[in-house]
């Protein structure tokens, strides 16, 4: 089965240390999810996978073959910066892409056609793009990376400043061209939405993988969460459960606190229903499995990078 491998890359900008041996892959049919905070370097591994960029050391497959410009000609980007010329017209500017890509006029002018009428642009054809509300030159930044049917899609914040409609309209295309076959990868902040519609998703910090596997995987952790209900006020039981040796504490809905077990802890159960019964009856003790934003505040709030730790050795 195709795949899209990304195999050890490593990039440095003068002294800043921007990818350490960053390795995933992203297989045919998945929608794969490329998460972290500003300047993790999702973009910078983006750019390499097109070839926009070049790495230090590492390789992009695509098949097994590395990936050369014969064969990027076949992928769809979206790029950060986005990349329209503002004073083209939307339609002419998208069959020249499609050209650039292969395609002759009359299937580039039906695809165009057929794209821009899809993600709702279809009456701008005719105007130039710096005439569009961002969200719609967003959209067609989208038709751009679509139009030449391409066999993989590259997407950097694709749905960054989408209103809510254009989300679903940008989500439901990204699942169709999963399920025909097609690697798709996206990088977001929006991590509800890629907690929905995604197969698979990696979470970066500091330029390297921490977190890798589908949302289930993931949030089958080690690291026990519960959602404590007692009789007493929410600050007076923050106070006194972050006595608790092992675990970390913060506030959930209405009087309710998150309890989350440090790693590798035992009895840390035992320990905070003592300490609750000290405030007031206890209502409840329920574990909760994480979501992904609580992952990914583990994985990368709660440990911002050093300066030191992002420095090329020499
Ligand atoms: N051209 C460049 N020159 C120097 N440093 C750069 C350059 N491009 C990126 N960086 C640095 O490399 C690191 C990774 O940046 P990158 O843009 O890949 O992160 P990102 O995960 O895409 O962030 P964001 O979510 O903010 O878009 C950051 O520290 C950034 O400042």
């Amino acid at each position: 089965m195709s795949v899209l491998e990304i195999d050890h890359l490593n990039k440095a900008y003068g002294s800043l240390r921007a990818l350490t041996d960053m390795t995933f892959d992203v297989r045919a049919g998945e929608i794969f999810g490329f998460v972290g905070s500003n300047g993790a370097g999702k973009t910078t591994t983006m750019r390499i996978m097109l070839g926009v960029l070049a790495a230090d050391s590492g390789e992009v497959r695509w098949d097994g073959q590395v990936l050369d410009l014969q064969a990027r000609r076949r992928v769809g980007y979206m790029p950060e910066e986005r990349g329209l010329y503002p004073k083209m017209k939307v339609g002419a500017q998208l069959e020249l892409l499609a050209g650039l890509h292969g395609m002759s006029r009359d299937d580039a002018r039906d695809a165009v056609r057929t794209w821009t009428d899809r993600l709702g642009v279809g009456a701008r054809r005719g105007d130039d793009v710096e005439k569009l509300s961002l969200g719609n030159q967003q959209r067609v930044q989208l038709a751009a990376a679509l139009v030449h049917e391409p066999d993989v899609l590259v997407l950097d914040e694709p749905f960054s400043g989408l209103d809510p409609v254009a989300v679903d309209v940008m989500s439901a295309v990204l699942r169709e061209r999963a399920d025909a076959g097609v690697p798709v990868i996206f990088s977001s902040h929006q991590l509800d939405l890629v907690e929905r519609l995604c197969d698979r998703v990696g979470i970066v910090r500091a330029g390297r993988m921490q977190a890798l596997g589908t949302i289930d995987e993931l949030r089958s952790t080690d690291q026990e969460r519960w959602v404590l209900d007692v009789d007493a006020d929410q600050r007076t039981v923050l106070a006194r459960l972050s006595q608790v040796p092992a675990a970390t504490v913060s506030p959930g809905d209405g009087r309710t606190v998150m309890v989350q077990a440090h790693p590798g802890a035992t009895d840390v159960t035992g320990a905070v229903l003592r300490a609750a019964l000290e405030l007031g009856q206890v209502r409840g003790l329920t574990p909760v499995r994480p979501s992904l934003t609580d992952l990914f505040r583990d994985v990368v709030s709660a440990q911002e990078p050093t300066a030191t730790e992002q420095e090329v050795s020499r």
